[in-house]
């Protein structure tokens, strides 16, 4: 399952294959503004697809730089990286990528543009590539926390179409599939714009694994009732000490999770891991239009002029969260210990 493809004759292709009402199913970029634009209003979205995209984002730009110095060409691509990186604050995958692809050119030693524009779509595909094989492990992984016959209630979409393909979450939870283990998948609808409803139920009846969506108001009373074996999340950014922005409403999960005593776990890629950040509390948390509040499938459901607070994402602190899985293996409480262990090799 594809979110992202480079045409030979240098263009995008964002790409999302629900066929639903309301999502951009096809989408050819031209430019790096295209690319932008697409990321903010989320035809591409999930932190590591937005990085992958970015990356591929300069990819275009750099294709129009005509300059002969390598000077004047890293100061040309650095506004493209400049814009990309503003699009989205929360998802630190972005600016992870949008860095990674100016460090790589800034080794590069030529002042030929087909050269250096060679450097910055090779950057693009690793990128690309590093996000799918490393979900797979990531898979691997995380397999072992799922037991057979596991009930795994999911937030927003941690899938394929929220990566490179395989998916964060999703992905382990498509590892645990492939082993044979029989799951079933509770996926909360997500506020305010359903990508749980949309995309990850979308994708769980692509696989077959079975799926059942509700509403977010009513993950409390599905624990109480014994429903679920565990929560299962992706991430946006991940502290030093563990603490996990994620889609709005995580954390009302991992707090209920506490209560009744299921484990809580993150999937992502050590791209997602912030290391200049001690605590959640330094985590830029993006604020999007009232409207995605007010509208609900284009129709309008709250009155005219109300007031209205739309973060997208929150943060659940480090102490609810049982275990983190990378791709590099699963890390654990103290996280502060950890984390820097593993990201740092
Ligand atoms: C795999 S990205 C982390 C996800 O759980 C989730 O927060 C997400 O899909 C990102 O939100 P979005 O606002 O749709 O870009």
């Amino acid at each position: 399952m594809e979110t992202m493809r480079w045409l030979e004759e240098g263009l995008l292709e964002l790409l999302d294959q629900t066929g639903l009402p309301g999502t951009v199913n096809y989408l050819r970029c031209s430019d790096y503004h295209e690319v932008a634009t697409a990321i903010k209003n989320l035809s591409v979205r999930g932190a590591p697809a937005i990085g992958a995209a970015a990356a591929y984002g300069l990819a275009l730009a750099a294709g129009k730089i005509e300059t002969g110095s390598r000077e004047a060409y890293i100061a040309e691509l650095r506004e493209a990286a400049g814009e990309l990186a503003a699009t989205r604050p929360t998802a630190v995958n972005l600016c992870w990528a949008v860095d990674r692809v100016m460090r790589r050119l800034v080794g590069a030693q030529s002042d030929d543009p087909a050269v250096l524009r060679q450097v910055v779509l090779d950057e693009a595909h690793a990128i690309h590539q590093e996000d799918e094989s490393g979900n797979r492990r990531m898979g691997k992984y995380g397999r072992e926390l799922i037991p057979q016959g596991a009930r795994i209630l999911t937030h927003c979409n941690a899938g394929a179409l929220a990566t490179a393909g395989y998916g964060t979450a999703l992905g382990v939870i498509r590892a645990a599939r492939e082993e044979g283990k029989d799951i079933s998948v509770f996926a909360g609808e997500t506020r305010p714009l359903l990508q749980g409803a949309r995309l990850t139920a979308w994708e769980m009846c692509q696989e077959g694994i079975p799926v059942t969506v509700i509403t977010d108001n009513m993950a409390g009373y599905l624990m109480a009732k014994g429903m679920v074996d565990l929560v299962l999340v992706g991430a946006d950014r991940i502290t030093a000490g563990g603490d996990v922005a994620n889609k709005i409403g995580t954390y009302s999960l991992a707090v209920l999770a506490k209560e009744h005593n299921i484990p809580f776990y993150v999937a992502a890629p050590i791209s997602t891991v912030d290391l200049s950040l001690t605590s959640g509390s330094e985590i830029t948390i993006e604020e999007r239009d009232m409207a995605e509040v007010t509208h609900l499938a284009g129709q309008q459901i709250a009155p005219t002029g109300v007031q209205v607070w739309n973060p997208a994402f929150d943060v659940t602190p480090a102490r609810l969260v049982a275990a983190i899985i990378t791709e590099r293996g699963i890390v654990r409480p103290p996280y502060m210990e950890s984390i820097r262990k593993i990201v740092e090799g």
